[in-house]
């Protein structure tokens, strides 16, 4: 029974957390576009964050950085919109899933116009409820300096679930 000993499983990689300080919406739009710089079809983003802490700011960099059509808004009245690709890369689908009870299966239920393997998913509010949608997962986890209400700067955790994102810390463009 010696190879039980064997140390740390190696098969499950540990997430990879990165954090990151982000001083405006400007410079959370940058970091939007430098996540996209790492993104490919079939990605799952997780975005985590209280209400106007920056997860559709983010969004619309990716969507820059990605080259989509159709500027990023908060999707108020839709639970998902998907923006085409303008060149070859991924259409960005994003998704609130505030008022997605139901999980996956409402989402499945929407009947997007859109193949999900061939896009980037990027999910805010999705916590507990899309985790299922791809193997691997990108979380970004936006905090707000707490007490200080009129400070712009957000905290910004990347956690990355799985073997897709080992070279997270390496990938990531420069700031
Ligand atoms: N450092 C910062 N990063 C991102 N947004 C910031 C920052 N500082 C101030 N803001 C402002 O905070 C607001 C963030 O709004 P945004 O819609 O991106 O948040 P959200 O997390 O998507 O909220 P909701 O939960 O309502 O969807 C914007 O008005 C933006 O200008
Ligand atoms: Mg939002």
């Amino acid at each position: 029974m010696e190879a039980a000993h064997n140390g740390p499983a190696a098969a499950a990689p540990g997430p990879v957390i990165l954090e990151l300080s982000v001083g405006s919406p400007d410079q959370m739009r940058d970091l939007g576009r430098r996540i996209a710089a790492v993104l490919a079809p079939g990605d799952l983003v997780m975005l985590t964050g209280e209400l106007g802490a920056g997860k559709t700011t983010l969004t619309r960099g990716l969507g820059e950085g990605l080259g989509v059509r159709g500027a990023v808004t908060s999707p108020t009245f839709v639970i998902a919109r998907v923006h085409p690709p303008l060149g070859t890369g991924p259409a960005l689908v994003h998704v609130d899933a505030y008022r997605l009870g139901g999980g996956l299966d409402e989402m499945e239920d929407l009947d997007l116009d859109v193949s999900l393997p061939e896009s980037v998913v990027v999910v805010e509010w999705g916590d507990g409820k899309v985790e299922e949608l791809a193997e691997d997962r990108l979380h970004v986890v936006i905090d707000r300096a707490v007490g200080d209400t009129d400070d712009e700067r957000r905290t910004v955790r990347l956690v990355g679930i799985g073997a897709r994102w080992a070279g997270l810390r390496a990938d990531l463009p420069e700031g």
